[in-house]
C-alpha cells in the first residue's frame, strides 16, 4: 500500500454567488507522496488557487467538503488553532507575490524568528543564528545585512527568497507553491525554481506546485494534474503527460506553448475562456464549448476520470476522437522534458 503524504478525496469548494453556492473546486482528488512534486496546471480561473487555499483551510466564506488527509489526519476536521500549528510548520506555502506574504513593518529577521518561535523551533538564543543560516541557505548574499532590512528595501527576487526562507524554516513536510515565480523576471524565475527544487530535495518534502506555465511544469514536476473549470481532467507522470497527452484541454495547452522558432511570433491559443462558476453546464464535458468541431456524441454525460495507463487518468470520452484544428508542435516541450530528465541523471524519482 502506498503511503501518501497528502491525500485529498472529493474536495469540493463552493462560493456563494447571488445567494447560491457554486463549486470552484468540484470533487477533486489528489495525492502527493513524500519527495514528489505534483504540478497543478490550468488557465486562470480553473480553480488551482481555490484548491490550495482549501487544503490549507484558508477560505473564510466558502463551503468546503471532502477529506484532506495529511499524516493520517483529516485537515478539514481541524479547528483554526490546530490549523495555525500546521500552517508554516509541517505545511508551508509560498505565494505568488512576496509582498503580500511579508509584513512591511517588520524587519526580515523578526519575521523569520517569529515563525521559528510560533512553531517552537530552536531556543531563543539559537534563533538569531539560525535566521542568518536560513537567509544564507536561500542564497541571499550578506545575510546579516538583509536580516536588518525591511521588505521594501529588497528586490522582488530577494523578497521571494526571504519568503522561501520563512517557508522552510520549520522544515515542512509539504510545500504548497502557488505561482511562486509569476511576479518575477525570467532570470530570477529560473533561480527561484532551482532553489525550490534543491530545498525540496534536501528536506525530502512533497510539493504541490501551482502554475499556468508548462515550461515550469516540464522542469519541476514529477507528476502533473491538469485542472479545468474546477475538475481534474488529466493526471499523469510528467514525461507521459508531455509525450502522450490525451485530454483535449491538455493537448490544447501544450499546443499553445511556443517552439524555439515560434518564440516572439503569434502563438496558437485556445479560443475562449474558463466559464464563470454560475454559467457552466456541470453535467457535460466542461471543455466541450471550446472545441465545437468535436460532436456532442463524442462527449460523455457526467464525464468520469478513468485510468487509461498506469498512473495516467483522463476525463471524458472525447479524447478518443479528438484532433486539434491547428497543426501540433510538441517539439519545444519534448526538448524541455528531455533536459529535465538529463539533469535528474536519468533517475526516475517516482
Ligand atoms: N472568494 C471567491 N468568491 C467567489 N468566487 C471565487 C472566489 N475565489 C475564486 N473564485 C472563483 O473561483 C474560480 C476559480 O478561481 P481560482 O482563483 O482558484 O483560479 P486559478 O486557477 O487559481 O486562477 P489564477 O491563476 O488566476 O489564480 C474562478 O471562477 C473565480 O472567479
Amino acid at each position: 500500500m502506498v503511503e501518501y503524504l497528502l491525500e485529498a478525496n472529493s474536495l469540493t469548494t463552493s462560493f456563494k454567488i447571488d445567494g447560491e453556492y457554486y463549486p470552484a473546486v468540484d470533487d477533486v482528488s489528489i495525492r502527493i507522496r513524500q519527495n514528489e512534486v505534483l504540478a497543478l496546471v490550468g488557465e486562470s480561473g480553473s480553480g488551482k488557487s481555490a484548491t490550495a487555499f482549501s487544503l490549507m483551510g484558508l477560505h473564510r466564506h466558502a463551503r468546503v467538503t471532502g477529506e484532506v488527509f495529511f499524516q493520517g489526519k483529516d485537515l478539514l476536521k481541524n479547528n483554526e488553532r490546530q490549523m495555525n500549528k500546521i500552517r508554516g510548520g509541517d505545511i508551508a506555502m509560498i505565494f505568488q507575490d512576496p509582498m503580500t506574504a511579508l509584513n512591511p513593518l517588520m524587519k526580515i529577521k523578526h519575521q523569520i524568528q517569529e515563525t521559528l518561535r510560533i512553531h517552537g523551533t530552536g531556543k531563543k538564543s539559537e534563533r538569531e543564528s539560525y535566521t542568518i543560516e536560513l537567509l544564507d541557505r536561500v542564497g541571499i548574499p550578506r545575510p546579516e545585512r538583509v536580516a536588518e532590512a525591511y521588505p521594501h528595501e529588497l528586490s522582488g527576487g530577494m523578497r521571494q527568497r526571504v519568503v522561501i526562507a520563512i517557508a522552510i524554516a520549520n522544515r515542512p513536510k509539504l510545500l504548497i507553491a502557488d505561482e511562486p515565480t509569476t511576479a518575477l523576471d525570467v532570470t530570477i524565475q529560473a533561480q527561484i525554481l532551482d532553489l525550490i527544487r534543491e530545498l525540496q530535495d534536501d528536506l525530502g518534502s512533497g510539493v504541490l506546485l501551482i502554475t499556468h506555465d508548462l515550461g515550469v511544469v516540464a522542469e519541476m514536476a514529477d507528476r502533473v494534474a491538469v485542472m479545468y473549470a474546477g475538475q481534474i481532467v488529466e493526471v499523469a507522470p510528467v514525461r507521459e503527460l508531455f509525450m502522450n497527452p490525451q485530454h483535449p484541454y491538455t493537448r490544447s495547452l501544450l499546443n499553445s506553448l511556443p517552439s524555439e522558432e515560434q518564440l516572439g511570433s503569434k502563438l496558437h491559443v485556445i479560443q475562449g475562456v474558463v466559464p464563470a462558476l454560475n454559467k457552466m453546464d456541470r453535467d457535460g464535458c466542461r471543455f466541450a464549448p471550446r472545441i465545437p468541431w468535436i460532436s456532442a456524441e463524442e462527449h460523455e454525460h457526467q464525464p468520469k476520470l478513468r485510468e487509461i495507463a498506469p498512473g495516467h487518468q483522463v476525463r471524458c470520452t472525447c479524447y478518443k476522437n479528438f484532433h486539434l484544428n491547428t497543426s501540433m508542435d510538441h517539439g519545444a516541450v519534448e526538448q524541455r522534458v528531455e533536459a529535465h530528465q538529463m539533469e535528474e541523471g536519468g533517475v526516475d524519482r517516482r
